[in-house]
């Protein structure tokens, strides 16, 4: 390991240092260094018809009881920090980088000095080869100066996401024995927690004493279920996104020459694509999980955006900004059939030389169609989850290639009479994943860590930290535990309820919701986003200030009904906040509104009785 982990590094910069001294902000619960452990239903799974897979694959940590952790009762007797027992612990930051990781080690630390200070926290060097290795940094409050509330994950740096193959798992149980650890705590997301359910039975079925917590931490948003809200990194990852999807929309408008073909990471499952539209409004989205239910084909998709792009030139605009998830060519049913075929010749070691000629003949021509970089990128080697390495296959310039050729065609047979068409492509990812961290993945994180400590002093394994109502301010966060056997399935091949679970029982990736609130507010501007250039400029995060509360606006209209809620309200207040002043008309209101976001009554807003309560929302 080259990199010096866990030096105690300056920080260079001002907003850095300011951010350092940001105190996240806890629930009541937390506040104390106990909480009260109460114990709800045993569960079962999300599931139905995978639950016997999975109760035969976990058969110790099985059906384990929901638990909330409340704060202690009033006048209950706070046994003193020494007379409880110390508790050691390691963590490892097993999933890719996201914002707000380092404050789950520095929650989880301020929560073991709390219980007793000589508890002790160790983290592993270099991700999971750091804890199959046994190298270990002892996280103390010297060493976290430098890395609270920052960006990355270069505390510890990370290795692969894996803690699966039976050589990984006797080593990170060997690790946990040779440590003498009551807990490990695994950062990260869909595999990293699936891996961490199934070390916790491995752990309890060798004896082996350490509790195993898992912590939703993944920039994707897509560890998300009836007890999951949404990830850690996921709200900084779309702000950051959206801002720079904002920027290009106006260098778009502004030259009208170019249409920019925008590719975001966020692996299968749409969120991140989706809630960067939401907040910036681009003119076309193409979904995964849309593209799948349709089975449009790669000609579908390409005929949609053309279209799009004909209409638009018919107003004279010959700019736009489409956006994609990096998941799109997965979606996509011929092309997933093709990367399917691959991934079983890497399964079967078939040298990637020999892989087009082993190909059935119709996914060798669908190969042979496709532009080499491409056929390049599709062959690379697999993802720890066996799937494509979506982040390498550059489907925006694929897309845009066959627009173009889809125009020029139609150019020739006289069906288009606009200008050229021209693209410039990006691929908006990494420079979001090491973003300084929101207040809200900071608060959210930093609670994550001390409720992973209440589990591990509660006895808990194979079970995820969780914390719900994340929608509401801070004080009303509900912390909680799920088992993770309860957020799992089974794949299977045919749907209903003949359909035979395949597969092993993990926890997958949750799409888009298709009947959601926010996918339906969505649709509904849809046309408007693709012809009136209603581009929204979101700006950079907000640390302080107007704004610095700001959540993930699927978050807070999935959950609650739209406008319905004071804080929500609060919310979008606050973003009118700088250009509408006390007193204006409800038009200039409503332009404000509808210019920022999608919100689809704005008179109820006006009509709330919080604006009455809201001095500085007067409208006439
Ligand atoms: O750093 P890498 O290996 O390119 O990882 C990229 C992948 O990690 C993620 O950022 C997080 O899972 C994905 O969105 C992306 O596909």
């Amino acid at each position: 390991m080259n990199a010096d982990y866990g030096a105690s590094t300056e920080l260079a910069g001002p907003l850095q240092q300011r951010r350092a001294l940001y105190q996240p902000r806890l629930p009541p619960c937390l506040q104390g260094a106990t909480v009260r452990v109460e114990y709800g239903d045993a569960t079962a799974t999300i599931d139905p018809i995978g639950a016997d897979a999975v109760a035969q694959a976990f058969p110790r940590t099985y059906g384990q009881r929901l638990v909330t952790f409340l704060a202690p009762d009033a006048g209950a007797d706070e046994a003193d920090a020494q007379e409880r027992p110390p508790i050691r612990v390691g963590v490892v930051f097993s999933g890719r980088q996201s914002p707000g990781g380092h404050n789950v080690v520095w929650g989880l630390h301020d929560a073991l000095r709390a219980h007793n200070p000589n508890s002790v926290l160790y983290g592993f060097i270099g991700g999971t080869e750091g804890l199959f290795a046994n190298k270990t940094l002892e996280i103390t409050n010297d060493v976290l100066a430098s890395y609270k509330n920052q960006g990355g994950f270069d505390l510890l740096g990370r290795s692969i996401d894996q803690i699966r193959t039976s050589k990984q798992v006797s080593a990170a149980m060997a690790t946990c024995r040779n440590l003498d650890l009551d807990g490990l705590v695994i950062v990260g997301g869909v595999t990293s927690n699936s891996d961490a359910a199934q070390l916790a039975e491995t752990l309890v079925q060798n004896n082996c004493k350490t509790k195993v917590v898992g912590v939703p931490v993944s920039l994707n948003g897509d560890l998300k279920n009836q007890f999951v809200e949404t990830t850690v990194g996921f709200d900084t990852v779309c702000k950051v996104n959206s801002q720079l999807i904002s920027n290009v929309c106006l260098d778009a408008i502004s030259a009208g020459k170019y249409y920019y073909f925008v590719r975001l990471m966020g692996r299968k499952a749409s969120h991140v694509a989706f809630e960067c539209a939401l907040q910036s409004h681009p003119n076309m989205l193409i979904m995964g999980e849309e593209v799948a239910l349709s089975k449009l084909t790669l000609m579908e998709c390409i005929n949609k955006i053309c279209d799009g792009v004909q209409a638009r030139a018919e107003l004279e605009k010959y700019h736009g900004v489409l956006l994609i998830p990096e998941g799109l060519i997965e979606s996509i049913p011929e092309m997933y059939a093709l990367i399917q075929e691959i991934s079983i010749l890497h399964n079967s070691n078939i040298p990637v030389a020999e892989m087009p000629s082993k190909l059935s003949p119709w996914a060798a021509a669908l190969f042979q169609f496709l532009p080499p970089f491409i056929r390049r990128e599709l062959l690379l080697h697999q993802e720890s989850d066996n799937s494509a390495q979506l982040s390498q296959i550059d489907t925006e310039q694929l897309l845009a290639h066959l627009v173009e050729a889809e125009m020029i065609k139609r150019t020739k047979e006289g069906r288009y009479k606009g200008k050229k068409f021209s693209s410039v492509c990006h691929f908006f990812g990494y420079q979001a994943r090491g973003s300084l961290p929101s207040n809200f993945d900071c608060d959210y994180a930093y609670a994550l860590g001390h409720i992973s400590l209440h589990m591990i002093a509660a006895g808990l394994t194979g079970y995820m930290a969780t914390v719900a109502n994340l929608k509401d301010p801070v004080h009303k966060w509900r912390c909680a535990a799920a088992p993770l056997t309860a957020m799992m399935s089974v794949k299977r091949h045919l749907r209903g309820p003949g359909a035979i679970p395949t597969g092993k029982p993990a926890i997958h990736p949750s799409p888009i919701d298709l009947k959601g609130k926010a996918y339906e507010l969505l649709r509904g501007k849809a046309s408007s986003f693709l012809l009136d250039d209603y581009y929204r400029t979101p700006g950079g995060i907000q640390y302080e200030g107007p704004g610095s509360d700001a959540k993930p606006i699927t978050l807070t209209i999935e959950d609650q009904d739209y406008m319905g809620d004071i804080e929500l309200l609060k919310l979008y207040l606050d973003k009118v906040r700088t250009i509408v002043k006390p007193g204006c008309s409800r038009d200039t209101l409503k332009a404000a509104i509808s210019s920022m976001i999608s919100v689809t009554d704005v008179l109820t807003v006006m009509s709330h009785p919080l604006n009455a309560e809201l001095p500085l929302y007067h409208f006439n």
